[in-house]
């Protein structure tokens, strides 16, 4: 069993990195920027208001949230019905700090993430090989004994660019603008209950701004062939 933490800033490519490490290695992935965002989704479903915290804890500890975990075909459903679009809106993009911000909400799904890392131990999508898990507090909260532990980062400059391609498919100054709120108001307000802007102690720091998505995944699989020898090798 092998775990591999990544954490990093809005657009520092977290998910689409850790996606393709986890497919390389035949791991688990897991997403866990889409459980609050699925969390921010329920609530506004079941017409709870964001603002009132207790309301969104309770809904969120009763929420039934189920995570697929293949990395070349991630899910997100709730109460069995796919929502892996409805969570990207900017809807969602835009309020879902709020719910990431409640600690009631972090300490549940931490809890829910926890169980789905340790499941993966015993057997669980990748039949006990492991799991690569990405967010915001995976490396310090959810498995800071993980074997790797990586921060991803990237300049300011290089996210804007990559969310707004992502986003609106180019990336000229009038899309960047709009894409600013998402990204750097986002990580401010996200920053003030995980850090993910600086690596802790036995972190290993990546800096993306210059790499392409190749590059990035080779310079992470150097890390986890480094620091977990005996960790899956990677699949040509
Ligand atoms: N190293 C990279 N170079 C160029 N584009 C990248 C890189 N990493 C990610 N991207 C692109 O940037 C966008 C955001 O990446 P994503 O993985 O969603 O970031 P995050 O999960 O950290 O927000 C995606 O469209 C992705 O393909
Ligand atoms: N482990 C995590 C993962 C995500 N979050 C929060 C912070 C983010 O604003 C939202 C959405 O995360 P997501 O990884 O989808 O965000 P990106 O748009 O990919 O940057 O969830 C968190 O607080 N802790």
């Amino acid at each position: 069993m092998v775990t591999i933490a990544v954490d990093g800033p809005s657009g520092s490519g977290k998910s689409s990195v850790s996606r393709a490490v986890a497919a390389r290695l035949g791991l688990a992935y897991l997403d866990t920027g889409a459980m609050y965002r699925a969390a921010t989704l329920w609530c506004v479903r079941t017409d709870v208001a964001l603002d009132d915290a207790d309301a969104v804890a309770d809904a969120v500890r009763a929420m039934p949230l189920t995570s697929g975990l293949d990395p070349a075909a991630p899910t997100v459903s709730l109460d069995g019905t796919d929502v892996a679009a409805a969570i990207r809106t900017t809807e969602v993009s835009s309020t879902v700090s709020k719910v990431a911000t409640n600690l009631e909400v972090r300490a549940e799904l931490k809890r829910r993430q926890r169980a789905i890392i340790d499941d993966e131990a015993t057997g669980g999508f990748s039949g006990g090989r492991g799991i690569v898990a990405e967010g915001r507090d995976i490396t310090t909260v959810v498995a800071p004994d993980a074997d790797a532990r990586v921060l991803l980062t990237a300049s300011e400059e290089a996210r804007l660019r990559r969310r707004s391609l992502e986003v609106h498919g180019a990336a000229d100054a009038a899309a960047v603008a709009a894409t600013r709120d998402q990204v750097l108001r986002r990580d401010r307000d996200d920053s003030t209950v995980s850090q993910f802007l600086q690596a802790s102690d036995g972190v290993v720091t990546i800096d993306s701004s210059e790499l392409d998505l190749d590059q990035t995944v080779a310079a992470v699989l150097a890390v986890v062939e480094q620091v977990v020898p005996e960790a899956p090798s990677a699949r040509a």
